[in-house]
Formats: C-alpha cells, structure tokens, sequence
C-alpha cells in the first residue's frame, strides 16, 4: 500500500457534473466499528454493513474516500439499539464512549438542509466517506465508514443510514502518523464541502433516495426477508 504522495491537494474533486459510476446510492443500519474514529482521531465515522454496497450491484467498487449526501432516519433506533441487538465489527462488547469530534470542532459545517420537516428525518447532510482496509491500521475486513459535516449531541447506532455517493476524492494511503492520517481527512473535509457546493451536485439532495418513506419501505422489505430477530442489518465482518 502506498504512503501518501507529497505536494498540495486539489481544492475540488471530480468534474462540474457528477458523472459514471455515480451517482451511487448506499443504504444501511449503523453499526460499531472499531471504536478508532472518536477515540483516536476526534472524527467520528459511522458505519454502515459493507452489504450496503450490494444495493446497486458495487460490491467491487474501487476502495478510496468519496463524497456525497446522506439523511438518517433515527426511528429504527429504539427498535434495534440495545447494547446485545446492535450488530458490531467488533467483539467489543462494552457500551459505545460518547462521541468525539475534536479533531473537527474548528471546522465550519454547512446548516443542513432540510427537503421537508427535519423531524422527518428528511434533514440532508454532506458527507465524506471513506470506503476500503483502513492501510494506516491494516484492517483486514473492507468497511464503510462515514464522516457527516454536522455535529450530532450523541450516537445513532441503529439508524438507517441512506447516501448517494457522487464523487472521488483519492485513494486511501498509509500514513507516517496519525496527525498526517488526521490532517490529510481535514482536507478531505473541506473538499467535499467545495465539491457538493457545485449546483449539478447540490440538486441531488432532493433525491427520492435520501427520503424517509424510501428507507423506512426499505426497513420494511428487510424486516419481511430476514424475520423479526435480525433486526435491521448484518455485520459488516460477515
Ligand atoms: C474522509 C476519510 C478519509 C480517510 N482516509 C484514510 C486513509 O487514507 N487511510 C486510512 O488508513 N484510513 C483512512 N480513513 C479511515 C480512518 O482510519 C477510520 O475512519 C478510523 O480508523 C476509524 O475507524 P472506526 O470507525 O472503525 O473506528 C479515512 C476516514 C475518513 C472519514
Ligand atoms: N459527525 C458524525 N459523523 C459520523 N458519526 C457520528 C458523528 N457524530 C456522532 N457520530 C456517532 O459516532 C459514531 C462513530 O464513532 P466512532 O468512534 O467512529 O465509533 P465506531 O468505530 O463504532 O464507528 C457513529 O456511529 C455515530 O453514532
């Protein structure tokens, strides 16, 4: 795996209108990860089952950090939550720390956006993901972890989690720190926020996609297919 190339980084990424593979649209319950984001590096990350990709046929999709849009819907929360129901990447099974986000507390997020009532759940946040094996920790399982530019009071674990992804930032490199590996997700902070800005990217916040009753139909559907004690997702470590 490569270190990350020296020099400046590109202050926008991708052309004016999104164009093939995207857009691509995700949807997932969050799951726990390792634990690293808050802890770590003060950048919170959601998880979402790398099943997630499988919606629309991505399972081979190219590992990298990405962009896009995402809304949570928070009712399947209560349903799916508890500290023995909420699948895990890990054999963590201890109660979740509070998140941190002090890496990323300077930083500017946008207001978000709401199509609708935000209670809703139809609030659109811009979003930076990182897709693949994490080479600065080696993972050996592929994840999808996702940065949203807001800032949350607490944990969603059990949310549905639905993203349209729009855009690529870069490959994912090995760092010589974790204050590179930090400060090179900054940057990729800011550039997502300087991409999504563009109008050909802005107008998919309106997608059906990103709308409750798509993924509270998608809820639905997965509860029918995998019975009630499932709950909502698989693991991402299957
Ligand atoms: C925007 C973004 C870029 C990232 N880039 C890299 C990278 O280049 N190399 C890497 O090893 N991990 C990268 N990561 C992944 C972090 O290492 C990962 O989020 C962290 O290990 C937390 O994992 P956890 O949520 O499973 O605890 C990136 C994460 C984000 C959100
Ligand atoms: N801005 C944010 N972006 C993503 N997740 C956030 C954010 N703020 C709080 N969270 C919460 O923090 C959790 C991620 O924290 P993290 O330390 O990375 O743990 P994990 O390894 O379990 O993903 C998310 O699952 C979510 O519940």
């Amino acid at each position: 795996m490569v270190g990350r190339p020296d020099g400046p980084r590109d202050p926008i990424a991708g052309p004016d209108i999104p164009q093939a593979p995207f857009p691509l649209k995700l949807r997932g319950p969050v799951i726990k990860g390792f634990g690293r984001g808050s802890r770590e590096l003060g950048i919170p990350t959601a998880n979402i089952p790398l099943s997630g990709l499988s919606i629309g046929g991505h399972d081979d999709l190219e590992s990298g950090i990405y962009y896009g849009w995402c809304t949570l819907d928070h009712s399947t929360i209560s349903s799916s939550t508890t500290s023995t129901t909420v699948p895990s990447a890990t054999d963590d099974t201890s109660t979740p720390l509070k998140s941190s986000n002090h890496a990323v507390a300077d930083l500017e997020y946008p207001t978000p956006h709401a199509t609708d009532d935000a209670s809703s759940g139809n609030t659109v946040y811009p979003t930076v993901l990182s897709i693949g094996y994490n080479p600065y920790y080696k993972n050996t399982q592929r994840s999808i972890e996702i940065h949203i530019l807001a800032n949350f009071p607490r944990d969603f674990y059990g949310a549905t989690l639905s993203l349209i992804i729009l855009g690529f930032i870069r490959p994912e490199y090995d760092y010589v720190n974790v204050d590179a590996l930090v400060e090179d997700i900054r940057t990729d902070i800011r550039v997502a926020q300087r991409s999504l800005e563009r109008e050909a990217y802005r107008e998919w916040r309106a997608d059906v996609w990103l709308r409750r009753e798509a993924s509270a139909e998608w809820v639905k559907r997965k509860g029918e297919q995998v019975g009630q004690t499932d709950g909502v997702g698989k693991s991402q470590m299957e």
